[in-house]
């Protein structure tokens, strides 16, 4: 197994891991229900803001993640199930496809991103929008 420290190891996991999300019933409509992505153009930002967050490039993704969860949350409140199912997804992903110290990294990523995103967007009941 190779680590996740490439451009085109992201394009894998990315692509791995939305065919996870995709096929899960309690996932799916967030993203094509709730949130309407459009799958071509989601991808290749997910993909830019790992190659950001792995391999530290510039000028890739460039927006406000924590504001776009926030946008989704006001559509249809995203629950601590949705978190937790959104881990195991991303986990067992890697583990299904890489091995290394830049996988053990996105692994903690993962872990810390999420639980901070779930703070910021369930902390009040009535404003979602930080
Ligand atoms: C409950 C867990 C999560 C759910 C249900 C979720 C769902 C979504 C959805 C529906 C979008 C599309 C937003 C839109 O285009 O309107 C999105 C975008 C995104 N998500 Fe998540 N997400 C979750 C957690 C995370 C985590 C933990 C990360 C990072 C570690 C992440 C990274 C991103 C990024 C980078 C985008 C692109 C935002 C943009 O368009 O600039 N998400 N997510």
């Amino acid at each position: 197994m190779t680590d996740l420290d490439s451009p085109q190891a992201i394009h894998t996991l990315v692509n791995a891991f939305y065919e996870r999300l995709l096929n899960d019933p309690l996932m799916r409509p967030v993203f094509m229900e709730t949130a309407q992505i459009r799958i071509e153009d989601h991808l290749p930002t997910i993909e830019a803001y790992w190659r950001k967050m792995l391999l530290g490039e510039q000028g890739g993704y460039t927006r406000h993640m924590v504001a776009r969860h926030a946008a989704v949350h006001a559509k249809g409140p995203l629950r601590h199930e949705h978190f937790e199912r959104w881990g195991q997804h991303f986990h067992q992903t890697l583990d299904a496809h890489f091995q290394g110290p830049m996988t053990d990294r996105a692994h903690v990523l993962a872990d810390r991103i999420l639980a901070n995103l779930e703070r910021w967007l369930t902390r009040s009941t009535t404003s979602p929008v930080p």
